[in-house]
């Protein structure tokens, strides 16, 4: 008996000096990449009770392997403004890890865009990606480029730029983007029209995203937004409980943030704010989903201008003190370290049950934790934003074999897909001896996909 004991002291003594010394690695390898190191912290502490289980991932040096990029392509974007002015941009592609399948992953248009958020994005992808229990590597790019105030034509002369230097490095067989932040169905249909023109034919499976009326699915505009709510569902039914009659608080208005709070009023719940990079609208009745997707979606304009039409709702300036509002559950579908310490407190203290993350860790670590100590429900980001990549990789199908699922096929796919994502965290938590936290069980769930398949890839 005390010899057993003994040799799994050793072997959990062995694994965790494993995962703090790949750490340390990483950190000197990345000083200064703060979003990058922040998702590896997140995921490593997640992972270490595998390693006394799994000695075989610590000789094949999976941590070293997974935290390094496979390529990383940086170039230049130069572009001409309205007026002549020519412009210089950055443009990223981190092709992460392809044990799984082709590369895949958004592009992001940002001013805050730089080598560690792409890494930390890409990274986050790979877990995710292997989650779907699809055919899909990982990977993210972008660049600093701001489409706040340019003209639909500058628009398109920086992203026909872009995709001249990108088209060098993706395919439908090799990287698949699709998009992000700033990053919709008309800067995809640009970019497939120019890589198109650059390639001189037609390849169907490069970007995903598309417009359904050309080669896009019918659904995948919706898919993260109804995925993440999919996701929180199942994970409300475990608890015998449900969306019908809740408060819900959603950040940004863009294309997560839409779809989500589409589906949770489907589901019967009260949305009562949501907001844009410049403030928060707060409506006590509930915000009017069509007016939302009128003024963001098709007319371009800012969330305030939702009181034109609603005089009784209000304005809020800050757009982080949307988390001081009541709610029985959040969704943070905006961006990275959107809720912190402080808003997590005011959630808390305001009766939140559960949150879900529609965003890529839009939850800080500190946030995270006073979650986890205070009994709240948590969806993480990577399990319940799924549903994205997820209805891409069923667009990859459909422009392969030639055809066209209707959209009720696809949401019944998605569902299926959500309900798997959420089924096998939960029980890579119980088996890891995390019973229910989600977070360990997404992290252990992807990882062992993954680490498996590199393992039988061999050392490369
Ligand atoms: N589009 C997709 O299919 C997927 C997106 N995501 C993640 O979801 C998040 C949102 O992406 P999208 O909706 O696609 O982008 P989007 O560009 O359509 O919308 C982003 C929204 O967030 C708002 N915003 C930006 N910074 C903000 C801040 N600090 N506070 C409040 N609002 C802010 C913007 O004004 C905009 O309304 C990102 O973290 C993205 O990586 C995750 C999975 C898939
Ligand atoms: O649909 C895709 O390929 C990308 C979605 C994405 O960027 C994400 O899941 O964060």
């Amino acid at each position: 008996m005390t010899r057993i004991v003994g040799v799994q002291t050793n072997n959990k003594n062995r694994a965790n000096d494993y995962v703090h010394g790949v750490y340390e690695l990483v950190k000197k390898r990345n000083p200064d990449e703060k979003e990058f190191l922040q998702a590896i912290r997140e995921i490593f502490d997640s992972l270490r009770p595998i390693f006394s289980k799994h000695p075989e991932f610590i000789t094949n040096g999976i941590l070293e392997r997974i935290t390094e990029p496979e390529r990383i392509i940086t170039f230049r974007v130069a572009w001409e403004d309205d007026q002549g002015k020519v412009h210089v941009n950055r443009g990223f592609r981190v092709q992460f890890n392809s044990d799984l399948g082709p590369y895949k992953g958004g592009i992001r248009f940002h001013p805050s865009v730089n080598s560690s958020i792409m890494k930390f994005l890409a990274f986050e992808q790979i877990f995710k990606n292997a989650l779907t229990g699809q055919p899909i590597g990982a990977g993210k790019g972008g660049s600093d480029f701001d489409p706040k105030g340019k003209s639909e034509r500058e628009i398109m002369r920086f992203t026909q730029s872009f995709v001249t230097e990108l088209s060098k490095y993706i395919g439908p067989d090799v990287d698949v983007p699709a998009g992000d932040i700033g990053v919709g169905k008309r800067e995809i249909g640009y970019m497939f029209g120019q890589y198109n023109r650059l390639k001189g034919g037609y390849e169907a499976g490069v970007f995903t995203g598309k417009d359904p009326n050309h080669g896009g699915s019918l659904g995948r505009k919706e898919a993260t937004g109804y995925g993440t709510v999919y996701f929180v569902d199942e994970m409300l039914k475990g608890e015998g409980k449900s969306f019908e009659g809740v408060t819900v608080v959603v950040s940004g208005s863009g294309n997560v943030s839409t779809y989500a709070m589409e589906k949770a009023i489907q589901l019967g719940a009260k949305v009562v704010a949501c907001s844009d990079s410049g403030g928060y609208i707060y409506d006590e009745n509930g915000i009017d989903i069509e007016m939302v997707k009128q003024l963001k979606e098709y007319d371009n304009k800012r969330i305030w201008e939702y009181t034109k039409a609603y005089p009784h709702a209000k304005y809020h300036e800050n757009c982080s003190d949307i988390w001081s509002i009541p709610c029985d559950i959040a969704l943070p579908c905006a961006t990275q370290n959107e809720l912190d310490e402080i808003a997590a407190h005011l959630l808390i203290a305001n009766g939140v049950k559960a949150i879900g993350e529609g965003a890529n860790m839009p939850c800080t670590q500190e946030a995270m934790t006073l979650f986890h100590e205070n009994g709240v429900l948590f969806a993480p980001g990577k399990a319940a934003n799924a549903g994205g990549v997820a209805v891409s990789a069923m667009e990859m199908s459909q422009n392969s074999m030639r055809l066209s699922w209707t959209v009720e096929e696809v949401d019944e796919k998605l569902q299926h897909v959500m309900k798997n994502i959420y089924s096998s965290c939960l029980s890579a938590a119980e088996s890891f001896g995390h019973p229910g936290n989600l977070v360990i069980g997404a992290n252990i769930a992807g990882f062992l996909k993954v680490a498996n398949a590199m393992v039988a890839h061999g050392i490369n």
